[in-house]
């Protein structure tokens, strides 16, 4: 298990040294574009498992879209502070 801000610093380290088969730099590499559509798609998920799903699931396909939320910042060069001053 591990929290929101582990995760960015996770992936922030993957984007930095771009380790062989690392889904993250795949996506990095696939650029705004497809991530995007990532983050469209797992908000739609989000809310098909929110209506029709368990609790469980939701929770799952919420960690999910938090992952491509993540992703995308990385790509946008934001740092958690950049959206954090406006919470
Ligand atoms: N938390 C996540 C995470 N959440 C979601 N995803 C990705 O998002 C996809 C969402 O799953 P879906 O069920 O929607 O699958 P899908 O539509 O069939 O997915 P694709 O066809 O797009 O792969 C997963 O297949 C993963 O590619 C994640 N990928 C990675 N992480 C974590 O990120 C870190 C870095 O991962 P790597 O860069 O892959 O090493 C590790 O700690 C991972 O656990």
């Amino acid at each position: 298990m591990k929290t929101f801000e582990e995760l960015f610093a996770e992936l922030q380290h993957r984007a930095r040294t771009r380790p062989e088969g690392s889904g993250t730099v795949a996506a990095l590499d696939a650029g705004v574009h497809a991530i995007g559509k990532k983050v469209v798609e797992e908000a739609a998920e989000v809310w098909m498992a929110a209506e029709y799903q368990s609790r469980d699931e939701a929770a799952e396909e919420i960690s999910q879209l938090l992952y491509h939320l993540q992703v995308l910042m990385i790509s946008l060069d934001l740092g958690l502070d950049d959206v954090y001053r406006h919470l």
